[in-house]
C-alpha cells in the first residue's frame, strides 16, 4: 500500500499548507494516475486517519526529529505512517517497509533512510515517548488547544464527549423521498440488498456500514438521498404549507432544498453564490424529479431579488463547520480563532439582508453546522437587539418527527446518531 501512503502524503501536505482536503485529495490522486480504485480508497482512508489524529503523530514526529524535516511531502509521509502505527492493526514492519518504499518515490534521495530511521526509532521508543507526549491536551484529544478551550468554556459538561465524537467515523444516514417510496418499502429493499440499517424516525434511515451511493437501491431513480439526521430537521422546522413562496439561501449542494420540495408543494427559490456548487443542486433536483428556481447570487445583498416577499426563508449560512468535524477532519487544523469573527460578520450581514425579503408573519430559520456560540446564539441575540420586528420562536425537537439525542435549546450537539447543528426560528411581525 505504499502507493496509497504516497497519495495520502501528498494530500496531507497540501492540507497542512492551508488547502481544503476536498480540493487536495483529487489533486493528489491526479498525481499518481496508475493507482487502482483500492489504492485510491486506501489513500482516502489514510488521509482521514492522519488528519483525525494529526496532533498526536505530529508530536511524535517532533520528538523523533530534532531538526524539522525539510520536505513537506516526506514529513507528511511520516505523519501518515505514524498514524497507521498508532491507530491501525496493520503489521508494524509492513507499514514501515511500505513507507520506506513510498519515500523512494518522493524524489528526495535522502528520504528512504530518514523514513526508515524515524519509524524504527518510533517502534523502539514508543512507550517511553508516550509518557511525556500524551500529557498534552492537544495530543490527548487531537484538536488545537484554542478549540478545546472554547468548548470547555461553553460546554463544561459535554466538551470531552463532543471532542471524542468529532474523532469518530460519521454515520451514513439516508433521507427517504416520500414522493417516490415509503420508509418500510425502502428498508425492505436495503434488507434484500443485505445492507443492514435502522429506521431512526421520520424519513431517516441509518446504515450500519457506509456504502458508495451508487450501490444504494434506486439511488439514481431518486428514492433516497444521503443527509444527516440533524440536517433533516430543517424542513419540518420551517412549518411549510402548500403554495408558500420559500427561499433557501446558501443552498448548494441542495440537500435541504430537495427535502423542502419532497415535503411540500411550495415555490422554491434556491440561491447560492457558488456556481460550481450549484451544478450539484441541478443534479440533485433532476435525480429526485423536483423543480426549483435555481438562482446565482449573494445572500448578503438583494441584487437577485424580484421584490416579491417570501413566506419562509432558510438561511443555512457559511460557518466554521465545527459541528461536523468528523466529516471534514481537515477543518479543525485549517480554522483559526480569528475566523469565527469573520464568519460572524458575514452571517450577520446575510441574516439582516434576508430579513428584508421576508413577508410579515413569515418565518426565517437560521442554521449553522457549528457548535461555537459566536456563530449561533450570540448571532441571534445581536440580530434581535437590532430588529424590533423579529421574535424568536421556541424550537421543539419533537421525537415523533425525528430523533434529537442531545440539544441545548436550538443547539444540537454531535452524537453517534447525528451531527451538531444549530437552529433558530425567527418570525417577523
Ligand atoms: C452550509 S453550505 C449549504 C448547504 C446546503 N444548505 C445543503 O443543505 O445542501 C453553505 C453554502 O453557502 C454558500 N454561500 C456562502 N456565502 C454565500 C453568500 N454570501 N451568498 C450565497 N451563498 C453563499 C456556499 O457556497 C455554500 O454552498
Amino acid at each position: 500500500m505504499q502507493v496509497a501512503q504516497l497519495i495520502a502524503a501528498y494530500a496531507v501536505a497540501e492540507v497542512l499548507a492551508g488547502h481544503n482536503l476536498t480540493v487536495s485529495m483529487p489533486k493528489a490522486l491526479r498525481k499518481v494516475k496508475s493507482a487502482t480504485p483500492q489504492q485510491q480508497a486506501a489513500a482516502q482512508d489514510y488521509s482521514y486517519l492522519t488528519l483525525r489524529f494529526y496532533a498526536e503523530s505530529a508530536a511524535y514526529l517532533q520528538a523523533l526529529t530534532p531538526k524539522p524535516v525539510t520536505d513537506d511531502r516526506v514529513s507528511a509521509l511520516l505523519l501518515v505512517a505514524l498514524s497507521q502505527l498508532l491507530h491501525q492493526d496493520d503489521d508494524d514492519f509492513t507499514v514501515v517497509n511500505q513507507a520506506v518504499e513510498a519515500a523512494g518515490k518522493t524524489g528526495q534521495r535522502w528520504a528512504k533512510s530518514l523514513v526508515n530511521a524515524v519509524l524504527r526509532n518510533f517502534l523502539r521508543q514508543r512507550a517511553q515517548l508516550q509518557t511525556t507526549i500524551a500529557q498534552r491536551e492537544e495530543v490527548q484529544f487531537n484538536y488545537p488547544q484554542w478549540w478545546i478551550n472554547t468548548l470547555k468554556q461553553q460546554y463544561p459538561q459535554d466538551w470531552q464527549a463532543i471532542l471524542e465524537v468529532g474523532n469518530s467515523h460519521p454515520p451514513m444516514t439516508l433521507r427517504v423521498n416520500l414522493r417516490k417510496t415509503d420508509v418500510a418499502s425502502y428498508l425492505k429493499l436495503l434488507a434484500d440488498a443485505e445492507m443492514s440499517a435502522s429506521h431512526l424516525g421520520g424519513t431517516a434511515i441509518q446504515l450500519h456500514s457506509p456504502v458508495p451511493v451508487h450501490q444504494l437501491p434506486n439511488f439514481e431513480a431518486g428514492w433516497v438521498s444521503v443527509q444527516d439526521t440533524a440536517a433533516q430537521w430543517a424542513a419540518p422546522l420551517l412549518d411549510l404549507q402548500a403554495g408558500m413562496r420559500v427561499l433557501d439561501a446558501c443552498s448548494a449542494p441542495g440537500g435541504k432544498s430537495c427535502h423542502i420540495l419532497e415535503a411540500c408543494e411550495v415555490e422554491l427559490w434556491s440561491l447560492d453564490m457558488a456556481v460550481e456548487r450549484q451544478r450539484r443542486v441541478h443534479e440533485n433536483l433532476q435525480r429526485l424529479g423536483l423543480q426549483a428556481h435555481v438562482v446565482t447570487g449573494d445572500a448578503a445583498n438583494t441584487d437577485w431579488f424580484d421584490g416579491q416577499l417570501f413566506d419562509r426563508i432558510l438561511a443555512d449560512v457559511p460557518c466554521s463547520a465545527s459541528g461536523i468535524v468528523r466529516r471534514h477532519v481537515d477543518m479543525k487544523w485549517l480554522r483559526r480563532p480569528q475566523d469565527l469573527a469573520t464568519f460572524a460578520h458575514l452571517q450577520q450581514e446575510i441574516l439582516s439582508n434576508l430579513w428584508q425579503t421576508l413577508a410579515k408573519g413569515g418565518k426565517l430559520l437560521y442554521v449553522t453546522c457549528s457548535i461555537f456560540p459566536q456563530e449561533n446564539d450570540m448571532q441571534i441575540q445581536q440580530f434581535l437587539s437590532a430588529h424590533a420586528d423579529a421574535t424568536r420562536l421556541p424550537i421543539a425537537f419533537d421525537p415523533a418527527i425525528l430523533p434529537c439525542q442531545h440539544h441545548i435549546g436550538g443547539q444540537m450537539l454531535p452524537t453517534a446518531v447525528h451531527d451538531g447543528l444549530f437552529y433558530a426560528l425567527l418570525q417577523k411581525h
